[in-house]
């Protein structure tokens, strides 16, 4: 698949940690079809499980990632080559990697991970998860194809000092502009755009794309929102 092949607007991300009630391959697979029959221009999936059962059902591009936690590094979406060879081989059109600066279990740099992917893997798109403007340029300059603020909030270096935990902290919507002004790759906006309103923002932002995860495949977080909202009344 060509970067321009990509449409602009929704990406869905489907993703249910082992607690999650709607965990399941199965699950998920049908949470990719609904994604698809809704419009949106591509899913995000997590495992290799769960992107085969979408590619049964589906059609749009799969953005493919594994998350893995390696003993003492916190890195942990797509964090080695072993996870992107494996999203390649599930047959996902886009991986999407971890690009920040803290130290990885690949052993390499954020710059000479990506170059390594986009050598041994040339026609996969690659989308690096960055959580600052540094990391994102890095990636750009590196062959990144799409950039992704999904952890700005979530490394030790951007996480906000609030009493709030990070899920429920607005989404970072200055990081996406001022990345859409300095990069000339896609800026992807990801991480706690929860409804048309704030994706419209991001776009608003310069997003060729946002995600919407736990807003539409979330339930049991859409409805704790729903009953706090309502709790004054109850
Ligand atoms: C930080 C991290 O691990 N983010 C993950 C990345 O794949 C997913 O758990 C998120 O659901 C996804 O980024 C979409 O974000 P949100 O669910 O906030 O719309």
């Amino acid at each position: 698949m060509r970067r321009e092949e990509l449409k602009k607007g929704l990406i869905v991300s489907c993703q249910a940690t082992a607690e999650e009630p709607m965990r399941g391959s199965e699950t998920m697979g049908r949470f990719a079809l609904a994604a698809q029959i809704g419009g949106a221009a591509a899913v995000r999936m997590n495992g290799v499980a769960d992107i085969l059962a979408a590619r049964q059902l589906i059609d749009i591009p799969v953005i493919g990632l594994i998350k893995r936690h390696y003993a003492g590094y916190w890195p942990y979406i797509t964090p080695t080559l072993r996870e992107v060879e494996a999203v390649y081989l599930a047959g996902c059109e886009m991986a999407a990697v971890d690009a920040t600066n803290q130290e990885s279990p690949s052993g390499m740099s954020p710059e000479s991970y990506i170059r390594e992917i986009k050598k041994r893997f040339p026609d996969l798109l690659l989308v690096a998860d960055i959580s600052t403007i540094e990391e994102g340029e890095v990636a750009e300059q590196a062959g990144a194809d799409l950039i992704s603020s999904t952890l700005a909030g979530y490394t030790e270096y951007t996480r906000q000092d609030s009493s709030l935990i990070v899920e429920l902290q607005p989404p970072a919507l200055e990081l996406v502009q001022k990345l859409a002004a300095r990069v000339s790759v896609p800026v992807i906006a990801e991480g706690r755009y929860w409804n048309e309103v704030l994706a419209a923002k991001a776009m608003e932002a310069g997003a060729h794309n946002v995600v919407i995860g736990a807003g539409i495949t979330r339930p049991q977080i859409i409805t704790k929102k729903i009953v706090d909202a309502l709790e004054k009344y109850c």
